[in-house]
């Protein structure tokens, strides 16, 4: 029968017998006595007790059980605990001694070793032998911002480590740094299509690294697409215009706006802020007989960017030479570049004419466009290359029309060039650099007719290159020719045969045999099949953009109503105004506003539905019939009123406001 610890104590307390061996216990000398478990000593030892009385036969004292559940329970004496490493061998740790014995002062150092690649077990790594004298050894080399070029890791991975420790993506300084004088202002526009002429080429040629600016104005094309809607149905890119669109607007409006930091370009009249936008350092004089550079430049006089072209060493002999400009001014044609004023000056340290005119940002030459076989074609030019007739015809109509002005105005464009011609945007433009030869050759005058029939074989010489694709199709006509007639259409090659017919030969560019001036009327007449495609394509292209234009208009419409009802809503003015009280007549624009914007779900979450903001503005700025209901915050009250009602009650707000604005409360 057990004894409960209860028990044993009134017995003490009693002093009771010891107990008696029970019955059927003669081995009871083997059984240590209750007595000295529980007081440490038996007074019956020597007067017929039993049990034993000898502790240390049971490996135990009096104490030992005290000790025991010591060593069972977690108290503050509690030694630490401290983890053993597993031995390598995959010896126990519990057989490590947990002291060190003194002898351990002259053991060997412990030099610990890789366990044996055989060994399945996790050897631990093993550890230097004095942590700190380590870290403090090592020789870490101080940070340094450089150019980075994460194609080396790819080529060599362990470059990748030292490469990583000097990489800075957002240090550019170091980059400009190596690039000097004229490339270094020309490796500053990051939008200049021919990154690989730059000074700054090692910079730009790994993409990886061009991390500015921020590519922000890319944007991927979300879903739901199209076809997997109803036709109803609309998608948030709907209601804005095209993603491609916006993107190129917004790319030239940052062309537009960068400057150019630490700049040691002067201003130049009311010009200042100058930006080149010379793709290239290396300058012939071949064209104009002078060395030139374009810089936009901002105007003080109207806060507009203009185009500056500085033909560098020019002297102004003649005080009508530059006058010569006048006649430019008033020509007003799409596809010229508009020209404004003409002056010289000392600004940059010698004598320079500038020829001013508007600015297109984003715009390249035709040589950039299409002469650039490295970054095109990588030099490939198979058929599928060549540029498409419509575009060549397309390119042909727009010069034509330009000539036409320039030509009724009794004046020469004299500069039909593929480096002076300008794309603008998609398969628009424009002639540039005309009047310029104009004012530097004024002293050497020659006939108009002879200059607009130049025109005209100039025209031919370009797009025969354009055509080839290649500048230097003019050294061997009758083969480029041939090249024509077996890619393009009998009429192209008729009208390049007609434009460059050396001299007065022919009447129309079709019927090349009958005699003539070669002027721009027949040669109009001769195109006019092609006008009238090209016109119908530009018709088509402007209402497209119409309809994108449409899209933001909606837009702004609802800029202009949200811009209202934030201008009335939660006015601090208004706070004690009993119009906007809970019983007010304007309460409900308030709860209005919640809910467009406040909405929540059966669970209380927020809605975010610009769906519901667009069509419920939409009802809104209408002032439809249709009933909605508005419930306060506090669910208390509740509204219906129509579409129609919150409108008037806006206006009404909203017209208070503007007498309020003007003093005439
Ligand atoms: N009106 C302008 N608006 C915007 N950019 C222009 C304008 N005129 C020229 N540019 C830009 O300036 C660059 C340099 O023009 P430029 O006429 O000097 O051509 P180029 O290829 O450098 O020829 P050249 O070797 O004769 O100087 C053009 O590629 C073009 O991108």
């Amino acid at each position: 029968m057990a004894t409960s610890l209860g028990d044993s104590l009134n017995d003490a307390r009693r002093g009771v017998p010891s107990p008696r061996p029970p019955k059927g216990r003669e081995n009871a000398k083997n059984t240590l006595c209750r007595n000295v478990t529980i007081f440490g000593h038996c007074k019956y030892a020597n007067s017929g007790c039993a049990f034993n009385h000898d502790p240390s036969k049971f490996g135990n004292s009096p104490n030992s059980h005290q000790n025991d559940s010591a060593k069972k329970k977690f108290n503050v004496d509690s030694p630490s605990f401290t983890p053993l490493q597993p031995a390598s061998n995959g010896a126990s740790s519990s057989s490590r001694s947990a002291t060190i014995s003194p002898k351990a002062a002259n053991a060997a150092v412990f030099t610990p070793k890789r366990a044996p690649a055989k060994t399945n077990l996790v050897s631990p790594q093993p550890q230097p032998k004095d942590m700190n004298t380590d870290w403090g050894s090592h020789d870490f080399p101080d940070f340094v911002p450089q150019t980075f070029d994460t194609s080396q890791l790819a080529a060599d991975p362990t470059a990748s480590a030292a490469a990583m420790n000097s990489y800075d993506p957002f240090s550019v300084s170091s980059t400009m740094a190596g690039l000097g004088g004229a490339s270094h202002q020309a490796s500053l526009n990051p939008y200049s299509q021919d990154a690989a002429n730059l000074g700054g080429a090692a910079y730009f040629q790994s993409t990886n690294t061009f991390t500015q600016p921020l590519q922000y104005h890319l944007y991927a094309p979300l879903g739901p697409h199209r076809e997997n809607l109803a036709p109803y149905q609309r998608t948030v890119h709907d209601f804005f215009i095209p993603d491609n669109l916006r993107e190129e607007l917004q790319r030239k409006a940052e062309a537009t706006l960068q400057v150019l930091p630490n700049s040691t370009l002067p201003s130049v009249d009311h010009f200042h802020s100058l930006v080149p936008l010379d793709t290239t350092n290396q300058k012939n004089a071949a064209l104009f007989g002078y060395p030139s550079w374009v810089y936009k430049a901002m105007s003080s006089q109207d806060g507009n960017y203009y185009t500056l072209r500085r033909l560098e060493g020019y002297r102004l002999t003649n005080e009508k030479a530059i006058r010569s400009i006048d006649p430019w001014k008033r020509l007003d044609n799409g596809s010229i570049v508009t020209i404004l004023d003409a002056f010289t000056t000392r600004a940059f340290g010698d004598s320079s004419l500038i020829i001013v005119t508007d600015y297109h940002p984003l715009a390249k030459s035709l040589a950039e466009h299409h002469f650039n076989f490295n970054q095109r074609f990588q030099g490939n030019r198979s058929p599928q290359n060549f540029i498409l007739e419509q575009v060549l015809w397309s390119y042909i109509v727009q010069i034509a029309s330009a000539l036409k002005t320039i030509h009724s105005h009794g004046l020469a464009s004299r500069m039909i060039h593929p480096s002076k011609i300008l794309l603008t945007s998609k398969n628009r433009i424009r002639l540039n650099a005309c009047a310029v030869l104009d004012i530097v050759q004024y002293d050497n005058p020659r006939s108009i007719t002879d200059l607009q029939q130049e025109d005209l074989v100039q025209l031919g010489r370009l797009i025969l290159s354009l055509a080839t694709n290649s500048p230097n199709a003019m050294l061997n006509i009758p083969k480029s020719m041939e090249q024509v007639s077996r890619i393009y259409s009998e009429q192209m090659h008729e009208c390049l045969k007609w434009l460059l017919s050396p001299g007065p030969s022919a009447s129309t560019p079709q019927s090349p045999s009958a005699n003539a001036l070669l002027n721009i009327d027949a040669f109009l007449a001769g195109i006019s099949t092609q006008m009238a495609s090209v016109l119908n394509a530009s018709l088509n292209a402007e209402d497209t953009l119409l309809s994108s234009v449409n899209r933001e208009l909606e837009n702004s419409r609802l800029v202009r109503l949200l811009t209202k009802l934030n201008f009335v809503n939660e006015r601090p003015e208004f706070e004690n105004a009993p119009q906007w009280s809970e019983t007010g007549e304007r309460y409900y624009l308030k709860l209005f506003r919640d809910y467009v914007f406040h909405q929540v779900d059966a669970a209380g979450h927020p809605v975010i539905d610009l769906g519901h903001v667009l069509g419920v503005l939409n009802k809104l700025d209408a002032g439809t019939e249709e009933k909605i209901m508005l419930v306060s915050r506090d669910e208390q009250n509740c509204f219906v009123v129509t579409y129609k009602e919150i409108k008037r009650s806006l206006e009404m707000a909203f017209q208070d406001l503007i007498k309020a604005s003007r003093g005439g409360r």
